[in-house]
């Protein structure tokens, strides 16, 4: 810093100090040379935005570190109340914005010279600005993209529609000729735009002195998950919203590093993370894309978080889509947005399907390879559509870049032959015009034509930075999983046998008579040789004519060939019980019998013993009961009679009529 420089800081931080400004608000600084030195002091950091604000302390996350007080702030109010005569002629114009108005207060207080009561703070601010309306023709083309061309030339010609506006105050005001120039606007414009804090009474917000030394960084995401909600503006930057008092929020749930507190009526910062001795300490001024930091404060970041590079849509997408165009974007990294991609994707499936999808559409899902490859293909197109069009290529505007460079650090120009063809024309014409020759044949640029290239590196580093690596990353969106065959690469599959015009008609290739031309064998036949079923022997047995009896415990369960009785139990028998089973084992015969009741094996077969069961499936099948079947040979000693059908309902006659129904049964 030089010295002149480092005085007129010295005394506005005595200043500030005076106005009640506070890098340490809790101790009390009444007497203080400076209002920084406790938690902050200013420094430059030419990497990161040039002059800003470093720690002289490990500051925690959440910590208060400087606070303004409401009259040190520089306000439309603030100043018609010091200043009659402004606050009578801004009357006289009640059609100005309140931006206007504080510009022209700003210009106002610039004119005063050292009168003005803000004139340690006014000599802080820098000469110039690179915001887009300070953007002349020359560089405005050097952006190349649509968009932002259009932005700038709004920008412009917004800036110079309220100069125009504004002439009239500034006239009656009597400003000096300099003051009243339309370079003289765009300062005092760019001022505001790139200074000013929110504020909830005034909409043009207030200039803060000391505040306005803190460099941006881009909010995290948990803050932007609340800009998000405030179309883009952080918190305190929102109409109508007061800061919650410092009471209200503990410091490390607080969501925003700066705003004005109605309660203690001052503009407080917090450290929105905790910073180390000499780290530089950022502030976020909001969620910019890199054109709207260009726009409003002049400077790009070379990661952006929040960059977007839009994506125009053909006509007949539109017609598909329901968001606005402002979020159909690529992200930084590449990716498209949410909005861009469900509206790629329910436009790559056929019409006819459309309906069917929307709802998966529209809950984030992938409908199918198909539809994602024909999506992310048109998507690839567009940005090299987008890229093909501009009028260089990222090398060249590399290389331009360098040597607009070489420009500011050693005032030496290059030799026509080093530039590329597409820019050498406009780096010569713009070398003649602007180059100075100094009497030993030395070249320098004039301070203007240095502003200019100043800008005309911020619209190529947009160009090739911002934009350039989003378009050309929206390539690496395809990932291996998507890739599929070039159409044709796939052979359609013979079709034989499907009529002789094709060639493969009579036979279909398989020649004339036997096996292979008939083609059709018995399932393990191995062409003659012994098939494994045969050649492996047999191993275990099973017994076709096998029973299974459920015991007679099983009662209730379903029963396959019969019930047996078993002895378990045998001595809980204390009556006379008659019984018929399919068979009995010995200990359970005698104790029934012991008990003067009677076991009997009766023989049904499996038809038999169905039609004792469910009877009324015979009945419903309109079949007739089957007669009892007799017991085969082999059973005969195992059974002492046939069974009955239908089931008996009366017990049976016992001991008597038993020989009579053995000699009546059939042989
Ligand atoms: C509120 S002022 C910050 C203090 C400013 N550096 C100064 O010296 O007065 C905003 C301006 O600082 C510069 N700036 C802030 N943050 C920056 C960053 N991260 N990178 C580059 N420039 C930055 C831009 O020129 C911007 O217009």
């Amino acid at each position: 810093m030089e010295e002149a420089e480092e005085l007129n800081l010295k005394s506005f931080l005595k200043w500030a100090a005076e106005l009640g400004i506070s890098d340490s608000p809790s101790t009390c600084t009444t007497q203080s040379d400076s209002c920084l030195g406790k938690t902050l002091c200013v420094a430059n950091f030419p990497k990161a935005g040039g002059r800003g604000l470093a720690a002289v302390r490990d500051i925690k996350k959440g910590e208060l570190i400087l606070r303004v007080p409401k009259g040190a702030l520089m306000t439309s109010q603030n100043l018609m109340m010091n200043d009659v005569a402004f606050s009578i002629a801004v009357k006289n114009h009640p059609s100005l914005s309140s931006a206007q108005i504080l510009a022209v207060g700003l210009l106002n207080e610039v004119n005063k010279g050292k009168s003005s009561r803000w004139w340690p703070y006014l000599k802080q601010f820098p000469r110039s600005y690179e915001t887009l309306a300070d953007f002349g023709k020359f560089e405005i083309q050097a952006l190349q993209i649509d968009d932002a061309i259009w932005a700038a030339q709004k920008a412009s010609r917004k800036a110079e529609q309220e100069w125009n506006e504004v002439t009239q105050l500034m006239h009656e005001l009597k400003l000096k000729p300099q003051f009243l120039a339309l370079k003289a606007w765009l300062w005092a414009s760019g001022s505001i735009s790139s200074r000013t804090m929110h504020i909830p009474w005034d909409e043009a917000g207030c200039l803060c002195p000391v505040g306005d030394f803190f460099n941006y960084a881009a909010p995290e995401e948990e803050t932007s998950i609340y800009e998000d909600q405030g179309a883009g503006k952080p918190y305190f930057m929102q109409e109508n919203s007061t800061l919650k008092s410092e009471t209200e929020l503990d410091s490390t749930t607080r969501l925003i590093d700066a705003g004005y507190e109605k309660d203690v009526s001052s503009y407080h910062f917090y450290a929105r993370r905790n910073y180390r001795k000499g780290d530089q300490v950022l502030l976020s001024y909001g969620t910019y894309t890199n054109l709207e930091l260009l726009q409003h404060y002049g400077f790009l970041l070379t990661e952006n978080p929040n960059d977007k590079a839009f994506i125009p849509l053909e006509p007949d997408m539109y017609s598909l889509c329901s968001w606005d165009n402002e979020s159909l974007y690529i992200h930084p990294d590449g990716k498209p947005s949410f909005a861009l991609l469900s509206t790629l994707r329910f436009w790559a499936v056929p019409k006819t399907s459309r309906k069917s999808v929307v709802h998966l559409v529209y809950s984030g899902n992938r409908l199918s390879t198909e539809s994602e490859v024909v999506a992310m293909r048109w998507l690839i197109m567009k940005c090299r559509t987008t890229l093909e069009v501009l009028q260089t290529t990222a090398p060249e505007d590399c290389r331009l870049l360098n040597i607009l460079y070489k420009f500011q650090d050693i005032h030496k120009f290059p030799e026509v032959k080093e530039i590329p063809p597409p820019l050498a024309s406009e780096l010569c014409a713009f070398i003649e015009k602007n180059k100075n020759v100094a009497s030993e044949g030395i070249c320098s640029l004039s301070s203007v034509a240095r502003r200019s290239t100043e800008r005309w590196k911020l619209a190529i580093l947009w160009s090739i930075g911002s934009l350039g690596c989003q378009f050309r990353r929206a390539y690496s969106l395809l990932s291996l999983n998507d890739l599929q065959d070039n159409k044709g690469a796939r052979k359609q599959k013979t079709r034989k046998g499907r009529g002789i015009g094709s060639g493969k008609g009579k036979t279909a290739g398989r020649g004339h008579k036997g096996q292979k031309a008939r083609g059709t064998y018995k399932f393990g036949f191995e062409g003659g040789q012994t098939p494994l079923r045969r050649r492996v022997p047999k191993r275990g047995f099973k017994n076709p004519f096998s029973l299974t009896f459920q015991d007679s415990g099983a009662i209730g369960k379903q029963i396959e060939d019969g019930a047996r009785l078993m002895g378990r139990g045998a001595e809980l028998i204390q009556w006379p019980i008659h019984l018929e089973v399919s068979r009995v084992t010995a200990r359970a015969k005698a104790a029934v019998e012991a008990a003067g009741g009677s076991v009997r094996r009766v023989h049904y077969n499996k038809l038999g013993l169905r039609a004792l069961l469910k009877p009324e499936w015979f009945e419903k099948k309109g079949r007739l009961l089957p007669r009892p079947a007799r017991p085969p040979p082999k059973l005969k000693d195992k059974v002492d009679s046939i069974g009955r059908l239908p089931a008996p309902t009366k017990p049976l006659p016992f001991v008597v009529e038993e020989a009579e129904s053995v000699s009546a049964a059939p042989a």
